[in-house]
């Protein structure tokens, strides 16, 4: 709803943030992994944000989603990322969720890890595929914000205190990275529309 909305208001694009776990071991906590792709696994359980009479004013009943993620935005985040020396913190991959609001147990995590996902959170993609169907361009950024705890022996617990804590660490950093992404978007529209 949000995002049509922003639709009926003018908006192009989408700039979707999220806080998620580090499933590929590469990540750090505090990294950002800018969404390359998206597994759906609460559509896969028949919750959809399209699901109803489609409404054609807004887009197609049966939408693509293989390239939902603009690749010239992702092209220009990681341009950007090293322009403000953050190249060491930024990378891309696969996004997931769940719903939550529990965290993950240990069985869906290692099965979200051999699906390809290298983040999992609880939001993002109902609004990735809003956005995109009524045509959107979308970009997405994970904040990792704990690594998911997959083995069974780990005294860890994934908690919000500390996924809050690190975005407050992250906060002036995403910031300048957001105000970047949306300069190149709008120098960008205002070149084609001037
Ligand atoms: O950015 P979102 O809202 O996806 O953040 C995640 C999901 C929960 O709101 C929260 C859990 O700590 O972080
Ligand atoms: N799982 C799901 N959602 C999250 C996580 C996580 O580990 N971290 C922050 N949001």
């Amino acid at each position: 709803m949000p995002v049509r909305v922003m639709k009926l208001l003018g908006v192009t694009h989408l700039v979707a943030t999220n806080a998620a776990g580090g499933l590929n071991p590469k990540f750090e906590v505090g990294d950002i992994m800018l969404v390359k792709d998206h597994i759906n696994l609460m559509g896969f359980a028949g919750n959809n944000p399209l699901q109803g009479p489609n409404d054609e004013r807004f887009g197609p009943r049966f939408p693509p989603m293989n390239e939902a993620y603009d690749k010239t935005l992702i092209r220009e985040a990681k341009r950007i990322a090293k322009e403000l020396g953050l190249e060491n913190i930024v990378h891309e991959g696969c996004y997931t969720y769940l719903g939550g609001p529990n965290f993950e147990t240990v069985a869906e995590l290692k099965m979200l890890s051999m699906l390809g996902a290298d983040s999992v959170g609880m939001s993002t993609v109902h609004e990735v595929i809003t956005g995109r169907h009524c045509d959107l361009t979308v970009m997405a950024f994970s904040l990792i914000t704990n690594k998911c705890i997959t083995a069974y022996d780990s005294n860890d617990n994934p908690n919000h205190e500390e996924v809050m804590d690190v975005g407050k660490m992250r906060q002036d950093v995403l910031k300048l990275f957001v105000q970047s992404i949306v300069k190149y978007i709008k120098q960008t529209e205002d070149s084609i529309n001037p």
